[in-house]
């Protein structure tokens, strides 16, 4: 069991979503950086809940509190850094009956397995989405590191209740393609429903509006890309960019796949059309196109990192379900009380952001050849 990810940058993710609060301790980030507070601030309410009509009507300030780890001077001092965000706007009652009678699709039954019936049920306890709050704030300080380095990432929505958004350029093969990702990167900055094309934004909103009218909920996916970052970071076998990335993104509650580059499309295609082609480059050899999506043999190329993940429809959802009463073992119906989101993946946006930028950094200082490695001041 780990709630605890990264080698040298090291981040842990404490609490419940009913707890007094959640919060994260992130260990080796290189010393003397200055956190922008505002831009960090900002980053926050991007995924903080009760602000939207497509949020949880839950609504938290999602303020952080930072004891430990920042000098006088507000700069990272190389000692452990714990972040602090409160639980305020709690409702357990809406969680008693699930004891007995789990969620379809929730963890509830699993873990009542697991940890024997101790597990604290309110709100998802350990295992609900409110646990992303903590990873934004490391994420968040680490997307701000990266960005001193020359490293941008960015998420948007591609697509939710099957209405497909505007696709990142990511490929690189058509002329101008550098300069058009740029583009779509910097339009995506701290948009509260982040999406490249204003009509399909309305149509996905007005998908998951339906959904939350009709009891139901639905899903999305979430591509990011990731570029500047060097080309050969990552280690063989298990410590790939790739499998770094996967391990942390699927800790992301509600993630249920992840593909990178063409990803499943990758399996109908030909070598001869799949192959990124080299030409010459600044730096030795850089792919022409790019659908190997900036990683091949687990390593960075120095092409434009890219990830998507798709997150499943919220499972707590009004309407009616089969599920069984776990003290008599007889069929029951459940009706879901409470606030949830009709939909997870617009504020799991920032979260993949986040946990890109924390898993980005902790390889570039873990696993980057000898002249790239990240020191203070290199
Ligand atoms: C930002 C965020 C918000 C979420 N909100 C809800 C919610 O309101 N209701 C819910 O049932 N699940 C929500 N989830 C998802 C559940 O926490 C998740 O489905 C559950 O823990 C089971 O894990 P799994 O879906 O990864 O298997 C949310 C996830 C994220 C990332
Ligand atoms: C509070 C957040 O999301 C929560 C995630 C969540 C779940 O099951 O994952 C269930 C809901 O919890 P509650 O019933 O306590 O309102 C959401 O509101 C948040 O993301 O900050």
């Amino acid at each position: 069991m780990s709630s605890t990810i990264g080698t040298s940058v090291r981040c842990t993710v404490f609490g419940q979503s009913h707890s007094e609060a959640i919060g994260c301790v992130v260990e080796g980030l290189p010393a003397g950086f200055r956190p922008d507070m505002g831009r960090l601030a900002r980053f926050m309410a991007r995924r903080a809940p009760g602000r939207d009509p497509w949020s949880t009507p839950r609504r938290e300030a999602d303020a952080p509190r930072i004891v430990s780890g920042l000098n006088p001077d507000g700069e990272t001092c190389g000692a452990p850094l714990c972040a602090i965000v409160a639980n305020t706007n709690t409702r357990s009652s809406d969680y008693e009956e699930l004891r007995r009678v789990p969620r379809p699709g929730h963890a509830d039954w699993p873990v009542q397995v697991r940890w024997e019936g101790f597990q604290d049920v309110a709100g998802g306890g350990h295992f609900s989405g409110r646990l992303t709050a903590p990873l934004c704030v490391a994420g968040g300080i680490c997307l701000q590191m990266l960005e001193g380095r020359g490293v941008s990432v960015a998420a948007h929505l591609a697509e939710v209740a099957g209405v497909a958004d505007e696709p990142l350029v990511y490929r690189l093969d058509a002329p101008g393609a550098e300069a058009a990702l740029r583009a779509q990167m910097a339009a995506l900055a701290d948009a509260a429903f982040p999406v490249l094309d204003a009509e399909a934004g309305e149509a996905m909103r007005a998908a998951v509006e339906e959904a939350r009218a009709g009891l139901d909920s639905v899903g999305g996916v979430v591509e990011c890309v990731a570029t500047g970052l060097p080309a050969g970071v990552g280690s063989p076998m298990f410590d790939g960019v790739e499998n770094l990335l996967a391990r942390a993104l699927f800790g992301i509650p509600a993630v249920k796949g992840v593909e990178f580059g063409s990803g499943f499309r990758a399996a109908s295609m030909r070598g001869s059309e799949h192959n990124d082609p080299y030409v010459p480059g600044a730096r030795g050899p850089q792919p022409a196109k790019n659908d190997a999506g900036g990683i091949l043999g687990g390593l960075t190329t120095g092409a434009p990192l890219r990830v998507a993940v798709a997150v499943k429809p919220t499972s707590s959802i009004g309407r009616p379900q089969r599920s069984v009463d776990v003290a008599t073992g007889e069929a029951a119906e459940l009706r879901v009380r409470g606030r949830h989101d009709p939909c997870i993946a617009p504020r799991a946006v920032p979260v993949v952001e986040a946990v890109c930028a924390l898993v980005l950094m902790d390889a570039l200082v873990t696993f980057s050849p000898r002249d790239a490695v990240w020191r203070p001041g290199n």
